[in-house]
């Protein structure tokens, strides 16, 4: 398609990416909550979600691409231990300079992911947040470190169950309330987890916070 070899072009092999924004602020969610790390926020995404929190990054066109070199060297001077890579769909573009240069600078990096394309880049903790409207690929099932599943209501309960069956053996298994429906959410995760001690609560913690 010619506008995804735009994409690519413009993009150059991963060192010129489509920013959103990035900051210095407290991993909120999952198995890294409370975590110190700098969150690297891509532009793009082709899910589409209803509920989503970070609309705002949909529309890649209203991010000019930045240097991932600079977005880099802001990371490494920050101090954090570890960098998030999120989004939008982080793995809709090419992620192996920016991984790469994060561990170089001795970051850590995690990924914040739908699964929905193909893995690059190196990560050192993969949390895929699968969704039943763009089924994760296999190969993100196989490698995710961390299942966080949003849950609105009783159907995702199931769809949280069909994703841990493909899952591996030792992937963390999360459900976090969707936030426009806190309450609801947290009632049915509650007993959910008392009856299925396999999973844990996730809840957005940088929202009560009131951090970025
Ligand atoms: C904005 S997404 C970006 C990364 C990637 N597109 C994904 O969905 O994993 C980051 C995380 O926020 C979660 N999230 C987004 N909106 C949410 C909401 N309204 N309530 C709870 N979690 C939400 C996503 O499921 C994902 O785990
Ligand atoms: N503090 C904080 N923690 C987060 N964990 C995952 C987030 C994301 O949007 O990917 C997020 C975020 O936006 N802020
Ligand atoms: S996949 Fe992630 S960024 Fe994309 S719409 Fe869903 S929650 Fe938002
Ligand atoms: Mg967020």
């Amino acid at each position: 398609m010619r506008s995804d070899r735009g994409k690519e072009s413009s993009e150059k092999g991963g060192t010129a990416l489509p920013l959103a924004e990035d900051f210095y602020t407290i991993q909120g969610e999952g198995y890294q909550t409370g975590t110190a790390a700098y969150f690297i926020r891509l532009a793009g995404c082709d899910v589409g979600c209803p509920w989503c929190d970070a609309k705002y990054t949909w529309n890649i066109h209203r991010y000019p691409v930045s240097a991932v070199e600079k977005v880099i060297g802001r990371a490494a001077a920050s101090g954090a231990p570890c960098a998030v890579i999120t989004g939008g769909e982080p793995l809709m573009h090419p992620l192996v300079p920016l991984t790469e240069g994060l561990k170089a600078n001795g970051l850590q990096v995690f990924l914040e992911t739908s699964g929905t394309h193909p893995l690059q880049g190196e990560f050192d903790w993969i949390c895929l947040s699968p969704k039943r409207q763009a089924p994760p690929l296999e190969e993100v099932f196989q490698a995710a470190d961390e299942l966080k599943v949003v849950i609105g209501n009783a159907e995702d309960l199931l769809w949280a169950e069909q994703c841990a069956a493909r899952a591996g053996k030792s992937c963390r298994l999360y459900l976090q309330p969707e936030w426009s429906r806190f309450a609801e959410a947290v009632r049915l995760i509650t007993e959910y987890v008392k009856a299925h001690p396999q999973w844990k609560v996730s809840l957005q913690t940088h929202k009560f916070m009131e951090i970025p």
